[in-house]
């Protein structure tokens, strides 16, 4: 097989992404170029915590002019051996995974796991894995229909759109870089100069004079030039990492709640971290890739005036490193993208048990904890070392010719300076210029591994900013009324998958300053319909109205404004009481946070602390209790003074005192209030009760006039 034309080994970025995956290395494979991942997405709606199915797959593949079939095949690497199916194949894995078989031999079989790469595995082995189930893809003849829409462009390419921000600072730079390496230049003619001059010559010290001190000159120069070439260069850095950062983090917080289900905060918090690594690749590939490449034209140039005859021995060796390079490359390409995305699975999981510690402690015996953390690691890090070691026997191809090359320019130099009348001093300045001409071809060959490295996190980086936005009509939104418009859900239905849906016609009037209770058993579906009036999800039939408008025309922006949501879960950050409670709003005054405390009655309790509202509450607010950490959540909330506000069974760490004097100082507030509760002692606060059982909404009890009729 033409190792041109190896199927790419395309890695997934999260675990719900390798049946895409998959699909995008058949795809490459029958069209003979990469296709991106990224780019071969469908509906996301259809993506969910169990990843993509065969359903969405197939789609998927039509959308692009390709027929998906799968089979039932029990002995699957028997079939491909005897020619019934052809490989390569997509096959499902351990029943939650998809993977390909890319060859199948009587020795062992080729696999591509887009979560590992290429492995060989023995049949048992396979055996051991697979699902049963292989799906072939097969190009439909559709004649002119083209994927270069789907194809991946350079990561030289895609920065050039940020780069071409900073144009005035990277000629700049490229100029300075050009006068540093003319410097630098000077070196072999003085050479020459000076061995020509000083072995011929009877007054050589007086030359010598003069060139001391031009030399002390170019040195201040060179000296002077550095440090403003530097100082730009950190200049450049400084604009790429601001504008690629503000950019992602504006991103993050502009994409629908469906994004956050599928990507880990950890992974996110990786792809930020790489911005920092690609600022500094991309500002040393700024001021050294055009140099790279001038100076090997420039020295090539110079090398041929000197001697056509001993460039071609340069050039020999300049071809041998290239050859080799282009036959390693690849392998470190597939070692660089599987450490970055074992990097993020590892920060992944540092954030996931470093956030639950304390049950972590608990468990005891924390060894499995520590060798899982681990085993992720390593899994980095043996990445990192496959690719060193590939990279270091490319360094090490360099090096050797590096070595080697200035000596048999000498050797043969000075057997052919003797025919060709070469000077001495021009062999040794010309051996000087081909061991700089390898310098330069060396750096563009250090620039190919990193722009490898930059194209991996370039793409980490781009399938986040590349996300579609939620819709939050901002602009041009209907505006919600707190004090006229009821919100009206009439037939919702939602679901979050292409499973069964949770919620199956849900009929709900509330009126303005209605305060009404949902109940219902753990996982009916109360908190998604919190989340649906909240618009962080649509109906997937049905409607939600607010006033007169859909909530689809809202603007969400000011609707959500409005809206004051008490989650299950409390997050404090590590910061003072007050700062929680203002939460980076700067139109909350201290007072307002203060009568917010009160109002969640947890003012008191912050009078005790040692430093009152000022006291640092610790990641997560681990120094306060479970209920004092739902009352300062709880007061954050009523600190922007919200007109409607969903509780999450928010009140569920309080004990029922507080409780009720949590909902009666909330009752003095004026709100809509719709809250979730398991407890039956709280009813008496709200006019009405619905129980949501089997996917739809039934009143329990009201003493709401208008309800009245209809639990009658
Ligand atoms: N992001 C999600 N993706 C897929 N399924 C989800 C998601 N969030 C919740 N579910 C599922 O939807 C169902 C309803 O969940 P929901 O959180 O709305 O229930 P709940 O009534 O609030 O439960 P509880 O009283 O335990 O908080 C559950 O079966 C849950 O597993």
């Amino acid at each position: 097989m033409n190792f041109l034309n190896k199927m790419p080994v395309l890695l997934q970025r999260n675990n719900y992404e390798c049946g895409i995956a998959c699909i995008a290395m058949l795809i490459s494979k029958q069209e003979g170029q990469k296709i991106e991942t990224r780019k071969l997405k469908g509906s996301k709606e259809h993506i969910g915590r169990e990843g993509t199915d065969l359903q969405y797959l197939k789609g998927l593949s039509e959308s692009v002019g390709y027929t998906f079939k799968a089979y039932k095949v029990p002995k699957l690497p028997e079939q491909v051996l005897e020619g019934y199916l052809q490989s390569p194949l997509m096959v499902h894995w351990d029943y939650n995974h998809f993977i390909v078989v890319e060859m199948v031999q009587d020795t062992h079989i080729t696999i591509i796991d887009p979560a590992k790469g290429r492995r060989k595995i023995s049949s048992e082995e396979f055996y051991a894995h697979y699902s049963g189930v292989a799906v072939s893809l097969r190009k439909q003849n559709k004649q002119g229909y083209s994927l270069t829409h789907l194809t991946s462009k350079s990561a030289i390419g895609r920065l050039g759109k940020y780069l071409s921000k900073e144009k005035k600072l990277l000629v700049y730079i490229i100029l300075l870089s050009f006068l540093f390496q003319g410097l630098n230049l000077i070196a072999p003619f003085f050479t020459q100069y000076v061995i020509d001059t000083f072995m011929q010559s009877e007054q050589g010290n007086m030359n010598l004079k003069t060139l001391a001190l031009l030399a002390g000159i170019v040195t201040i120069v060179f000296f002077g030039l550095s440090i403003v070439r530097m100082f730009w260069i950190i200049k450049l850095q400084v604009h790429i990492n601001k504008r690629l950062t503000h950019q992602f983090v504006r991103k993050v917080f502009s994409l629908p709640m469906k994004f956050f289900e599928i990507n880990s905060s950890g992974d996110i918090a990786t792809r930020i971290n790489n911005i920092a690594v690609i600022r500094e690749i991309v500002s040393r590939l700024a001021s050294t890739l055009i140099l790279d490449i001038s100076l090997l034209v420039v020295f090539s140039g110079v090398m041929l005036f000197y001697s056509p005859l001993l460039s071609v021995l340069v050039f020999a060796g300049a071809a041998i490193q290239v050859v080799c390079t282009m036959y390693l490359l690849p392998k470190i390409e597939v070692f660089t993208k599987q450490e970055v995305n074992s990097q993020a699975s590892f920060q992944s999981q540092l954030v996931e048990i470093l956030r639950s510690m304390t049950f972590v402690k608990t468990v005891g015996n924390t060894d499995s904890v520590e060798q899982e953390l681990n085993g992720v690691f390593n899994d980095q890090i043996d990445h990192f070392s496959k690719k060193m070691k590939i990279s270091s026997v490319l360094g090490g191809v360099s090096n050797s010719i590096n070595l080697s090359l200035p000596l048999l320019v000498i050797i043969f130099g000075v057997a052919i300076g003797m025919q060709s009348g070469m000077t001495i001093g021009a062999v040794v300045a010309f051996s000087t210029i081909a061991g700089r001409f390898m310098s330069p071809l060396g750096s563009i060959i250090g620039s190919l591994e990193s722009i490898k490295m930059v194209e991996e996190m370039m793409d980490r980086i781009e399938s986040v900013l590349e996300e579609e936005d939620e819709i939050l009509n901002q602009e041009n939104g209907a505006q919600f009324d707190p004090a006229r418009d009821r919100i009206e859900l009439d037939q919702v239905h939602f679901g979050y998958d292409s499973k069964e849906d949770i919620l199956q016609g849900i009929q709900l009037t509330v009126h303005p300053k209605d305060h009404i209770c949902l109940i219902g058993r753990t996982g009916s579906g109360k908190s998604t319909l919190f989340k649906l009036i909240a618009g962080l999800y649509k109906p997937t039939q049905g409607s939600i109205r607010i006033g007169n408008h859909s909530l689809d025309q809202m603007n969400l922006v000011q609707l959500r404004d409005n809206i004051g949501y008490i989650v299950q879960d409390v997050s404090l950050f590590n910061d003072t009481i007050l700062n929680n409670i203002k939460y980076f709003n700067e139109s909350v005054s201290d007072q307002d946070a203060i009568q917010a405390a009160k109002d969640a009655c947890i003012h008191d309790d912050i009078l005790q602390f040692p430093m009152g509202y000022h006291t640092i509450v610790g990641e997560n607010g681990i120094s306060l209790s479970g209920g004092q950490r739902q009352r300062i959540s709880i007061a954050r909330v009523l600190a922007k003074k919200p007109s409607l506000l969903l509780i999450d069974e928010g009140t569920s760490n309080l004990d029922q005192k507080t409780e009720q004097e949590v909902l009666s100082n909330l009752r003095r507030r004026d709100m809509t209030v719709i809250s979730i509760t398991h407890r039956t002692s709280s009813f008496k606060e709200y006019e009405s009760v619905y129980e949501l059982k089997g996917g739809s909404l039934h009143l329990v009890e009201t003493q709401h006039p208008s309800n009245l009729a209809a639990t009658n």
